[in-house]
């Protein structure tokens, strides 16, 4: 049976999915995503999306998710083919690459963040140490902490990547952060608007295209990079591991001459730069989302600290190792991850053959996205989806793992940084609950409002860190 998309054409839905759009291309993005997840309450969990030429697959809830991701795990374990995106990455590095060249990046990735994972804790306890500190001078006044966030999580990926961390205030740093995040931004455009150039080139021709923005960006970052790179093997010790980019470099040099080896320098930039990438943005968006929790539902944050005094204390520095000892802290943080939602459609994936998913045909090439979103907030599986509720992940008060849960997605392509962002969401937060209580400025409101696009951030706010001693 080959599915055919056109009962969507003649909704209004797919109306108010372009409404709009032709005059500022961010809003068929940032509004789109959304309104995917309230098709899928009308068209089940599978629909196509045809806009002009534009057609993906999306597929929704746990079953449909895991029959795709998991049980076709090789068919879906490409990134679609997007000439934009060739163009910056040039199928070269971690997240957009695909066949041989991402296999091999892959395993060197997951192989050297293995063996550099024995750091980790050390780093993002260091790191801690001056989060808390740099958090510690705003004296309990409003303060927006978004930068100080994105600063600390950052340091950890330098750290891995290049041996070193920057002071948060350092221009430079501030930057390269502005950079990565609008790069972020404008991947999610790329997927999209490539095909809406085959579609209205004439159209696309008179828009500004925000995308383009992402080229600059780019531009930046790849200068940045190739300094640290060219700095490492000017010091390139051979009897010394240390960080990501002298393994790598090591790695260049056993493959020298081999040449159907894709070690060069060329993959080692775009590697590292997907690190940045794809390491900053979701791990500090998910903190961002925790600490405006604790602030919004203070009997919780309280129960929080009670566990921590009770476990930690108030002075030692918390350890992964405390965290089976934390329930209910493991918990919210779990339900941080699903109400963050921080990946609401995970990464795009496409089949690299013809197949068949819930009896449809789908053609080898085509681009599916999966909506983590509808698991996350499947009326199925959550006693109260929409709420706040760490009682989700708690059974006889001890951590209940669900099998419905994939902030990290699965499958080939799942995230191979989940270890470390486990890591660095423990630490920091319970180092910041340790010594503070977040709360909304006087007179102030929260709000749960949030920006889309590959990440699902809440737009700026402003919180108190009032001391706890
Ligand atoms: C809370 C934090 C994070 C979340 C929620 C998250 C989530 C995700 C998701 C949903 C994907 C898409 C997987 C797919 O295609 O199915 C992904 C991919 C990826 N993530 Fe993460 N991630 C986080 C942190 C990190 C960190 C800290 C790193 C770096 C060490 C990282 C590195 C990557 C890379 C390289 C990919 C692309 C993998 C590939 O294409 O083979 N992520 N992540």
């Amino acid at each position: 049976q080959r599915f055919s998309p056109s009962h969507l054409k003649e909704t209004s839905d797919i109306l108010s999915f372009v409404e709009g759009s032709f005059g500022n291309l961010h809003l068929l993005v940032l509004r789109g995503q959304w309104t995917l997840f309230q098709l899928t309450g009308r068209y089940g969990n599978i629909f196509s999306v045809q806009f002009g030429n534009l057609t993906f697959v999306v597929v929704s809830g746990y079953q449909m998710v895991r029959e795709a991701l998991v049980h076709q795990a090789e068919i879906f374990a490409d990134r679609p083919n997007i000439p934009l995106l060739q163009e910056i990455f040039r199928g070269f590095g971690l997240i957009s690459s695909n066949g041989h060249i991402w296999r091999q990046q892959r395993k060197f990735a997951l192989a050297t963040l293995k063996s550099l994972a024995v750091n980790f804790e050390d780093k993002v306890q260091e790191e801690s140490r001056y989060l808390v500190e740099t958090i510690g001078e705003e004296k309990g006044q409003p303060f927006d902490p978004h930068y100080k966030i994105n600063g600390a999580v950052s340091n950890i990926i330098c750290s891995i990547t290049f041996g070193s961390r920057f002071e948060y205030h350092d221009n430079r740093f501030q930057e390269l952060l502005h950079s990565l995040a609008e790069t972020l931004n404008g991947l999610l455009l790329c997927f999209i608007s490539h095909q809406l150039y085959n579609s209205f080139p004439l159209i696309m021709r008179w828009l500004p295209g925000p995308f383009r923005k992402i080229f600059r960006h780019w531009e930046k970052l790849q200068y940045f990079v190739k300094g640290v790179i060219a700095k490492h093997k000017e010091d390139l010790d051979q009897s010394e591991a240390g960080d990501y980019i002298n393994c790598y470099l090591k790695e260049i040099e056993k493959y020298k001459g081999d040449t159907s080896s894709y070690f060069h320098e060329e993959n080692l930039l775009c590697s590292t730069l997907d690190l940045f990438l794809t390491g900053t943005e979701t791990t500090a968006t998910a903190i961002r989302w925790a600490l405006l929790y604790m602030a919004a539902y203070p009997h919780i944050q309280e129960k929080v600290q009670q566990e921590i005094n009770a476990v930690v204390g108030q002075w030692r520095q918390p350890s992964m190792a405390d965290k089976e000892n934390m329930p209910y802290t493991s918990a919210v943080l779990s339900e941080v991850l699903r109400m963050g939602n921080v990946v609401p459609l995970g990464v795009p994936r496409m089949a690299t053959s013809d197949t068949t998913l819930a009896g449809f045909h789908l053609p080898k090439g085509t681009t599916l996205m999966t909506s983590l979103t509808s698991i996350m907030f499947d009326k199925n599986v959550w006693e109260t989806p929409d709420t706040f509720n760490p009682e989700h992940f708690l059974e006889n008060g001890q951590y209940r793992r669900r099998e419905a849960f994939l902030p990290f997605s699965a499958g080939k392509r799942a995230c191979p940084g989940e270890q470390l962002a486990r890591t660095e969401l423990f630490i920091f937060f319970v180092a910041l609950l340790q010594k503070f209580t977040f709360q909304a400025p006087a007179e102030a409101e929260l709000s749960f409002a949030f920006t889309l696009s590959l990440t699902r951030c809440p737009k700026p706010f402003q919180l108190r860190a009032v001391p706890r001693t």
